[in-house]
């Protein structure tokens, strides 16, 4: 069982409101300058990645005492017990096991008594095996020709870290191409069709219930247009393979479980990238690589799990950013990717993150009294710069940010990846230092402003800085790289999940709108006028009705 602690009756917590009334005036300009060990002191370089925090506002004490504060929450503890198989997802009684999938050291990890490194091994080699017969043009669709497309059919997790790595790995591609669909807005699925031919087009249903609404019905809908191409119903096989937990529903929906990759319950379904809800991942990039990002996110586990927390970059970020959630009362936080094949890397943590620690309910059932989970978002630079980032600089929201950057590009064309970097760079500089009145007078003075003017405009140029953000600057985007940042975040929102007393790896508060859906549908399919619900619900049904 996870601990029950309030972190708001921590020492550490009385302590660091105190400190906050110190810390929250200062500038971090005032703070480099103080201390010249500041980067040396806030940053750590972990394999082929630099995490530098030292542009957040803090000093030693701040540091100490948000160590302190996880301390005092029992981190360690929860760590270990979800290492080693505990069923720290209370509400459903289940083991939270998503390191066990890229386990790669050999440690048997047990759950219920059984060794669940057998079944993820033989999971593993038999996606191996497919995905060679794929790639290699050995697996034929009906007709006997080539797979040359594969349509990723799923949502939420079963979509989101696909799409995210799939498109983070590009350089690594072989020739398949890969679709992914996930609305159940028909749109998705016809347009997807439109550029995929049925002979040599192979479908991934993916769903770890294999009972969500959109998926089912894509699938249903893809399965239809491959019959209307002329397939069997015996051709199905060929061209239709389910990624899912639930043996039952997939032989029901007609797909042989010979061509299904299982998984567990023990896997939540936004950390199932690195399961059989990867297999898009495989088929795009290949096993080996695939491998690679296995071994990186386990190389991150370890760090995770042994390393001090002054120098464990997971529990670092989660204290950062609870120092601005829960002292600051920021309540955003923005992932600003500066490389364009992370350009879903955003999104997909705003399902991890969202889903994971977006609850008013702590671990005793009794609502809390304190903020949690950020509103995660982002986009990557340098568009965000010319959008939203003038509300970072001068908005009167405080907005602790990622910049996320490789030092090696992929697309070496002109002078592109130094300009990209010199954004990089550029931001996280500007927005902690700012400029003041002076810098901006002197500015306008060189450039013989009049002195009217002057008074006039600085105002509006003075940026106050003192914005606080972590940088990681990465080698370059490798499979392993990439398999090493995303567990990192994936450990960051279980630090906080742990110091904020919620249960992490649930999602019931996905359910009501699910439920009401349900039961909406069958009033849309007459033309009847409802009266059932609220005005308001009322008045769109059936002015959607009169509509349509
Ligand atoms: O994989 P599936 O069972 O189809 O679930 C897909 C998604 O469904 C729900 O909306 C959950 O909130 C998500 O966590 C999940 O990833």
């Amino acid at each position: 069982m996870l601990p029950r602690i309030n972190f708001t009756e921590t020492q550490a917590y009385k302590y660091l409101s105190n400190h906050y009334i110190d810390v929250a005036p200062r500038h971090l300009k005032e703070m480099f300058r103080d201390d010249p060990d500041r980067f040396s002191k806030f940053s750590i370089t972990f394999g082929d990645i630099l995490f530098d925090y030292s542009k957040n506002r803090i000093n030693d004490t701040t540091k100490a005492l948000l160590v302190q504060l996880a301390r005092e929450c029992q981190l360690n503890d929860a760590i270990k017990a979800m290492f080693t198989g505990e069923a720290i997802n209370e509400t459903e009684g289940r083991a939270v096991l998503h390191t066990a999938l890229r386990n790669q050291g050999g440690e048997p990890i047990t759950v219920g008594g059984k060794d669940v490194m057998t079944e993820v091994k033989a999971v593993l080699a038999k996606m191996q095996a497919f995905s060679r017969k794929v790639i290699g043009g050995e697996w034929k669709g009906y007709t006997g020709k080539a797979i040359s497309d594969v349509v990723n059919i799923g949502i939420g997790g079963s979509d989101l870290g696909p799409v995210m790595v799939t498109e983070a790995l590009r350089p690594y591609k072989n020739h398949l191409n890969v679709h992914f669909v996930s609305n159940v807005d028909g749109t998705h699925i016809t347009e997807t069709l439109k550029r995929v031919n049925p002979e040599t087009t192979l479908f991934l249903v993916a769903s770890k219930t294999f009972t969500t609404q959109e998926t089912m019905a894509n699938a249903h809908t893809a399965r239809q247009w491959l019959l209307d191409s002329g397939a069997s119903p015996a051709d199905i096989a060929k061209h239709f393979v389910a990624l899912s937990t639930n043996g039952k529903a997939v032989a029901e929906f007609g797909i042989d479980t010979q061509n299904m990759f299982e998984f567990w319950d023990w896997v939540g379904g936004r950390y199932s990238l690195w399961s059989a809800i990867g297999l898009s991942i495989v088929l795009s990039i290949g096993f080996d690589h695939f491998e690679q990002l296995l071994k990186g996110a386990h190389a991150a586990d370890d760090h995770f799990r042994n390393t001090p927390f002054e120098e464990n970059i997971p529990v670092i970020m989660a204290l950062m950013g609870i120092w601005y959630n829960n002292f600051f009362e920021a309540e955003t936080h923005a992932i600003l990717p500066y490389d364009q094949y992370l350009h879903r890397f955003a999104a997909y943590f705003q399902q991890g993150d969202m889903e994971s620690n977006g609850k008013y309910v702590d671990r005793n059932g009794m609502p809390v009294d304190y903020q949690t989970g950020p509103i995660i978002w982002g986009e990557p630079g340098t568009n965000g710069q010319h959008a939203f980032y003038q509300l970072i600089h001068q908005g009167t929201k405080l907005i602790p940010c990622d910049f996320i950057a490789p030092a090696q590009t992929h697309n070496a064309v002109g002078e592109h990846h130094t300009l990209l970097l010199s954004n990089f760079f550029a931001q996280t500089e500007a927005l902690m230092n700012g400029k003041d009145e002076d810098e901006v007078t002197a500015e306008l003075e060189a450039a013989n402003v009049p002195a009217e003017k002057i008074k006039h405009l600085a105002p509006f140029k003075v940026f106050e800085g003192n914005r606080p953000s972590n940088s990681f600057l990465l080698k370059k985007v490798t499979p392993y790289t990439l398999g090493s940042l995303i567990a990192l975040y994936e450990h960051k929102i279980f630090v906080q999940g742990i110091i904020w007393n919620i249960f992490s790896f649930d999602q019931w508060g996905v359910e009501l709108g699910k439920q009401l859906a349900g039961k909406i549908l069958p009033e849309l399919r007459h033309d009847d006028e409802v009266q059932s619900h609220d005005a308001s619900t009322n008045g769109l049904i059936n002015q959607f009705k009169r509509w349509r």
